[in-house]
């Protein structure tokens, strides 16, 4: 999302509380006609004080005219006081507004998705983020206004004194002006990011810590620090971007503050020769010192912290429920290298028997399956009977209770001590939920090839990954490699593009695939599947359509603790379940 996004997002409701708030607004501007006048009344009277009074030799008139722009001080304080008492009326109801739009958001996501781990972002909204808001509006009320009256009483001034003066102050001006508010825009867009990877990264962060005993005793050190150090990255690259920024608009905020000066000062001997007076000039120089430009500087600082500030929290109240808010999906990282001969099999259960707990029911009993190498296996049978816990198996994330389970000949899962944090490029699970986090695209696509020894892929290699999933379209629409993804307005399938490509430049030799197709359309599956078959290595399918399973050379039917393994044209001789399994989809099919 682009600050541009962000600001066509939050501003028709920004212009419909305006419209609704007319009567604050209008006796907010009511007061600030005051501060025109005050402004106003202090370059003028200096001038007439040095023209009509001292340089004249009318000591008097010259104190008469200094009285009077003291006088208008008091009445610009006088003002100033109005102006707060007003703000109220502006401020409150835009805090109650936000205050209630970030309950009816909680609710409607814990609706949406009743089984999630709830509206994570909500005690930030319903706290800080609308205090943020509050302060901010306040702020921004006040600076701009205050920077809209000064200038058109400075403005009037000067041309009540001598319009040629604006002549000479107003172009270097509105150059330094237009040049910050060109900043704005981005600025925007990557403090939007940044605060996106700061909630991605409090969220992921909060989400291992609960479970740091469980990590560091099964010796999962280095997947939980694969999960946090991209988004760590991709916040120490937003924090650089942000200051190369805040670097132009510094440079801006000095061409529109220092250079009207300079202008006015060096064209004074120009001035001079048509008949500008040194009053008038000492009045030019009073409008630009003391009103105009200390309300500009104002004006710049609250619209590059508190505008953008605003805009990045207001989006945020209004961005629509999203599917998955903190991108929670997981992609297990590689585990560690193997450190025994292979028998040349890709992965190998030798009478497995599994269990969750000493007396639950095995999953799976004594199963005996041998995976080739460069083979596609599809995983099938009914909910619950066991295909998730043998892919977790093969990932080397459990132990079976009895048999073993080898990938590329040593066992899959490495026991402490057998280099338990290194990363281990023997095979890649990719889950339901897909793993993406906020940071370009190349680096979703990217990041599980960062094996150690492995040669990080270029550009042309993972453009042929986009080109073999058929991912042009999103990732065009992402913005190209270079394009920033944030998790939460990715759809499901669109997340599992991107995980599904990422798998793809993985060096993983073994590639499992736990129904991480499951919110693509068929046409879609068909084609990341392919893709996969045909990278090389082997490929291990949990499948949820019969579609997929007749794709595999091979299709292992679990049913029960019993287990069928064959080719989808000899199984349906071989298990009912396979065969009840095609009967429907061939039925299905027809219906179409
Ligand atoms: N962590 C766990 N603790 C206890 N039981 C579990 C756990 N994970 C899975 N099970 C149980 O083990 C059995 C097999 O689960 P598994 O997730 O492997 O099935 P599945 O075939 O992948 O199901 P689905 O197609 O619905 O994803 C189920 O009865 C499930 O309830």
């Amino acid at each position: 999302m682009t600050g541009g996004g962000a600001w066509s997002r939050v501003a028709p409701e920004g212009r419909r509380f305006l419209r609704g708030h007319r009567r604050a607004l209008g006796r907010l501007a009511g007061w600030s006609l005051l501060e025109s006048a005050h402004t106003f009344l202090g370059g003028y009277a200096v001038a007439r004080a040095l023209d009509d009074g001292f340089l004249a030799g009318r000591t008097a008139a010259g104190l008469g005219w200094l009285a009077a722009a003291g006088a208008g001080a008091l009445l610009g304080g006088f003002a100033l006081r109005g102006v707060f008492a007003g703000l109220a009326d502006l401020v409150e109801p835009l805090r109650d507004g936000l205050v209630r739009r970030a309950v009816r958001q909680a609710l409607d996501r814990a609706v949406a998705d009743p089984a999630g781990a709830g509206d994570t972002g909500a005690v930030s909204r319903l706290t800080q983020q609308t205090e943020m808001a509050r302060d901010s509006f306040a702020g921004l009320v006040l600076t701009v206004r205050s920077f809209v009256f000064t200038a058109v009483g400075a403005i009037v001034g000067m041309a009540a004194l001598a319009p040629v003066l604006l002549l000479v102050v107003l172009p270097p001006l509105l150059l330094g002006v237009a040049a910050f508010l060109a900043t704005l825009r981005p600025l925007a867009a990557v403090q939007r990011r940044s605060l996106d990877t700061d909630e991605a990264l409090a969220d992921r962060v909060g989400t291992l810590a609960e479970g740091l005993r469980d990590i560091a005793a099964c010796g999962g050190q280095a997947p939980a620090r694969a999960r946090v150090e991209p988004l760590i990255s991709a916040q120490e690259r937003l924090a650089r971007t942000l200051a190369g920024w805040a670097a132009l608009r510094t440079l801006a905020l000095g061409t529109a503050g220092r250079l009207p000066v300079v202008a006015l000062l060096a064209a004074t001997p120009w001035l001079l020769g048509r008949g500008i007076t040194a009053g008038t000039l000492a009045g030019g120089l009073t409008y630009l010192l003391q009103s105009l430009l200390p309300a500009l500087n104002s004006l710049m600082t609250a619209l590059g912290s508190a505008g953008t500030r605003l805009l990045v929290v207001l989006e945020r109240f209004s961005a629509p429920v999203a599917a998955d808010p903190a991108g929670r999906g997981t992609a297990q990282p590689v585990q560690p290298p193997p450190s025994r001969s292979s028998n040349g099999a890709a992965a190998e259960l030798r009478g497995v028997t599994f269990a969750y707990g000493p007396g639950a029911a095995p999953v799976l009993d004594g199963l005996d399956l041998v995976v080739r190498p460069g083979e596609h296996l599809a995983v099938v049978g009914p909910s619950g009977i066991g295909k998730s816990t043998l892919t977790a198996l093969l990932a080397g994330m459990l132990s079976p209770d009895a048999g073993s389970v080898l990938v590329a000949g040593a066992a899959a899962r490495r026991e402490p001590g057998e280099g338990a944090c290194a990363p281990d490029p023997r095979r890649t699970l990719l889950p339901q939920q897909a793993y993406v986090f906020t940071g370009t695209v190349r680096e979703n696509l990217t990041h599980l090839a960062a094996a150690p020894g492995a040669p990080a892929p270029g550009d042309a290699e993972v453009r042929r990954a986009v080109r073999a999933l058929g991912l042009e379209d999103l990732v065009a629409g992402l913005g190209g490699l270079d394009g920033e993804v944030s998790p939460r307005l990715l759809s499901r399938g669109e997340s599992q593009q991107l995980a599904l490509a990422a798998a793809y430049l993985s060096p993983a030799p073994l590639l499992l695939l736990d129904e991480a197709t499951c919110h693509l359309d068929p046409a879609a599956e068909e084609r990341a599947e392919r893709a996969l078959a045909e990278r090389g290595g082997t490929l291990v399918v949990v499948a949820h359509r019969v579609s997929s399973a007749a794709r595999a050379d091979r299709v292992l039917v679990l049913d029960g603790t019993r287990a069928v393994c064959g080719t989808h044209e000899e199984l349906p001789a071989r298990s009912p379940l396979y065969r009840d399994l095609v009967g429907r989809w061939s039925q299905g099919e027809s219906a179409r």
